[in-house]
């Protein structure tokens, strides 16, 4: 680090995806129980923090320019997802909760440069908070698995404590239980192959899950465990479900367009992710996700790309000074 440059850490933080997904029981806090089987892939935001003098946060979160992944153009008209500014920004909620909860004095000023659809039921800005809350830790000499910073990741959302990974070693998927925020890791017999489209339309999780129904009989992630230890695609193919899929069509009728679209591909299998609106198919190899992907990038339903399972980093690069 140079001399007199306060310290600062970046972290690329991964997108996921739900490989399974099921519905146990609607809670009296409005909250699901769920079993859900998560992987992480290779779509990146990159958040980027350091300490500041003043006693605030100020998060600047834009997407990185001539990332095609946010730039739809549709019937001649172009649009790129809006991205809440600083104050809403649940990456300031977060580091805001962890300078109360850590007694921190100093302020941070983090920057999150965004290629992860938002909106899409690929994690995007549980991602960016479980980064900042993983680069806080670090520039306050924090363990990265303290069970407080996991507590308040778990609090701050549901799908926050996936994105800090294992605390004892490489993880590449896991089952999250609870309402998403107890997380054990799963083995993945190799590296699996997707195809992911996210149309132009954004879903709310909040009115996703209005919509869901706990079914009488839930299915058990037991089969699916099975099928990712196999880390055969064709296995896991069969075994992919996704609860919150019907209330999601329902909510916005890209999700049918992007699923007709995909199911006429020679994907092996395919769902919806998380609450929507991206939908993904697993394939046999990069090759034919690659394939397929232009394939569907021509439809016209949506913006369309290959992606592989990959590892949640552990901690950080330290930058020096970047800011
Ligand atoms: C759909 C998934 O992405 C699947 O991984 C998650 O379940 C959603 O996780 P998230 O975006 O982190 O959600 P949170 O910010 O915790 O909650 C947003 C809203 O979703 C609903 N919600 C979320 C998680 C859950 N287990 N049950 C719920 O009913 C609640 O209405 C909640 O107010
Ligand atoms: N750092 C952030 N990046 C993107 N969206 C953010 C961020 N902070 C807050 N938001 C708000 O949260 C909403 C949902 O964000 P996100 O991209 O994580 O959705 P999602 O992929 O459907 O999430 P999940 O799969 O966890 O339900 C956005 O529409 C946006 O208004």
């Amino acid at each position: 680090m140079l001399a007199n440059q306060p310290p600062a850490v970046e972290i690329l933080t991964p997108a996921k995806l739900n490989l399974f997904l099921e519905l146990r029981e609607r809670r009296a806090d409005g909250f699901h129980e769920l079993e859900t089987v998560m992987v992480a892939i290779n779509r990146f935001d990159r958040v980027r923090m350091a300490f500041t003098e003043t006693d605030d946060v100020h998060v600047d979160c834009h997407w990185l320019p001539n990332q095609a992944v946010v730039v739809h153009r549709y019937r001649g008209a172009q649009t790129v997802a809006a991205l809440p500014s600083s104050q809403h920004n649940l990456v300031t909620r977060t580091l805001e909760q962890f300078r109360q909860r850590f007694s921190i004095a100093k302020g941070f000023r983090a920057t999150v440069a965004k290629t992860i659809p938002a909106g899409a039921g690929m994690g995007g800005a549980s991602s960016d908070a479980a980064a900042a809350l993983r680069a806080a830790a670090q520039l306050c000499d924090i363990a990265p698995h303290e069970p407080r910073l996991l507590q308040l990741a778990g609090e701050m959302g549901s799908d926050i404590p996936f994105f800090f990974g294992a605390s004892d070693g490489p993880m590449t998927a896991a089952i999250a239980t609870g309402r998403g925020e107890q997380i054990a890791s799963i083995p993945v017999g190799g590296k699996l192959h997707f195809v992911v489209v996210h149309p132009p339309a954004s879903v709310s999780t909040v009115e996703v899950y209005r919509r869901c129904q706990v079914p009488p009989e839930p299915v058990s992630a037991t089969a699916m465990l099975a099928a990712m230890v196999s880390g055969r695609a064709a296995r896991i193919a069969g075994q992919l479900l996704n609860r919150l899929a019907d209330p999601s069509r329902a909510t916005s009728d890209w999700i049918d367009r992007v699923l007709t679209a995909i199911r006429r591909t020679s994907v092996l299998g395919y769902q919806v992710t998380g609450s929507g609106s991206a939908c993904f198919g697993i394939c046999p190899n990069a090759a034919t996700a690659s394939r397929i992907a232009h394939q569907l990038q021509a439809t016209g339903v949506g913006i369309a790309f290959a992606a592989e399972s990959v590892q949640i980093a552990n901690p950080s690069r330290d930058l020096g000074s970047f800011l």
